[in-house]
């Protein structure tokens, strides 16, 4: 095996905050160092793009596939140039997430892999869930092999981004899911008050809960199904979203509503699977209120790594399932995604 491996992953989330770019070393399959980290924040142009992409003709699609894919590689190259990288096996890109619908065999990340590596001149490794949603699989999440490999040291790890997803070992098994919506939901209600995200829940915390709406939200389908699932942009708008736009209530009062109805979700994923101790990572660990509600209704001791780890883990495992892809090891596992079997996933795009 070739190791040390020196690789950067990009993940670009679904709250579409912006770009996570970290390169990393990897002297084994279980030990890493992270060397760079950096944040970098969409333009309202590009943000407005990536969110209305799922409307696009299939024309516009493809288009916005490779110029994403071109800005990709632009950043890499830029980051590379900035840091004086002199090592780099590969990048390992996650791609913006615009449709996801495992059940019907189909999930779209984009952000052209080919592009990207002809753009910064190297190896691009991207495009992780495909193969898995053709297996039967739900192509997400696919962190949780990172998690068991480079955080066994937790019961559990959570996510809390977008969406929220958490993963632990269960009789010897990773297993693994997405729990409820966190920012994308968030981020949609304090746009309405003219803000990128509710900082801190200022303002949630100035709402009243509805108790109707969160009961009503809590018997969405969705929770009532085991793992693995997962969730996708279109059940927030079809299914979340048209439940709480039935209430006529202040955009406050379904801010709080929503993050009740969120730590009531997590609570009960603590609680069923007997959580004692949880790593929690994602922009989500942010926001005070949520976190300090969380607290407060729930015994399960919250652990906060370093700024790094909250900003970058996810960009530091897409980074190890590039790892493991670039070896040919497997990195998406059935017990996980309820694919027919463990598989190394991901397409490969030499430099040229
Ligand atoms: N101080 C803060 N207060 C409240 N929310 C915050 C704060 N800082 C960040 N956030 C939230 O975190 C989001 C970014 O989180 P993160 O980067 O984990 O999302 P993501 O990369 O889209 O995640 P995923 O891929 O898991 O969906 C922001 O859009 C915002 O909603
Ligand atoms: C389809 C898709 O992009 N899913 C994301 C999203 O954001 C969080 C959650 O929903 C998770 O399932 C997944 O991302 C993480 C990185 C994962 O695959 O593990």
């Amino acid at each position: 095996m070739k190791n040390p491996i020196y690789c950067i992953g990009l993940m670009s989330g679904t709250s579409l905050d912006g770009l996570d770019i970290c390169y990393v070393r990897f002297d084994s399959d279980t030990s890493f160092e992270i060397l760079q980290t950096e944040g970098i924040v969409y333009s309202s142009v590009m943000k407005n793009q990536l969110k209305n992409a799922y409307q696009m003709s299939a024309m516009q699609l493809c288009e916005l596939d490779v110029q994403f894919g071109y800005y990709l590689g632009e950043q890499v190259k830029l980051f590379v140039d900035k840091h004086q990288i002199e090592h780099l096996d590969f990048v390992a890109s996650h791609g913006q997430t615009i449709f996801h619908q495992p059940n019907k065999n189909f999930t779209l990340q984009i952000g052209n892999g080919a592009a990207i590596s002809s753009k910064c001149q190297q190896r691009v490794i991207c495009d992780f869930r495909t193969q898995d949603v053709i297996l039967g699989g739900q192509g997400a999440p696919l962190v949780p092999i990172g998690d068991e490999l480079l955080f066994n040291q937790y019961d559990a790890c959570l996510n809390l981004g977008g969406f929220s997803n958490i993963s632990m070992n269960r009789d010897g098994k990773r297993i693994a899911f997405d729990v409820c919506p966190i920012n994308i939901v968030l981020n949609f209600y304090a746009n309405q008050l003219g803000l990128d995200y509710d900082k801190n829940g200022e303002n949630a915390s100035k709402g009243k809960v509805n108790q109707r709406l969160v009961e009503e939200l809590n018997q969405l389908n969705f929770y009532l199904q085991s793992y693995p699932k997962s969730l996708g942009f279109e059940w927030v708008e079809t299914e979340f979203l048209t439940i709480v736009e039935k209430y006529d209530i202040s955009i406050e009062d379904k801010l709080i509503s929503c993050v009740d109805h969120m730590v009531y979700q997590l609570k009960l994923v603590f609680d069923n699977y007997d959580i004692n101790k949880v790593l929690i990572t994602g922009g989500g660990v942010r926001n005070e209120f949520l976190i300090s509600l969380l607290k407060q209704k729930s015994s399960t001791e919250l652990i906060i790594p370093n700024d790094d780890l909250i900003d970058f883990k996810e960009a530091l495992i897409f980074a190890f399932l590039g790892y493991k892809r670039f070896l040919n090891q497997v990195n998406c596992l059935t017990s996980v995604t309820g694919a027919i079997k463990d598989h190394s996933s991901g397409i490969i795009y030499e430099a040229i």
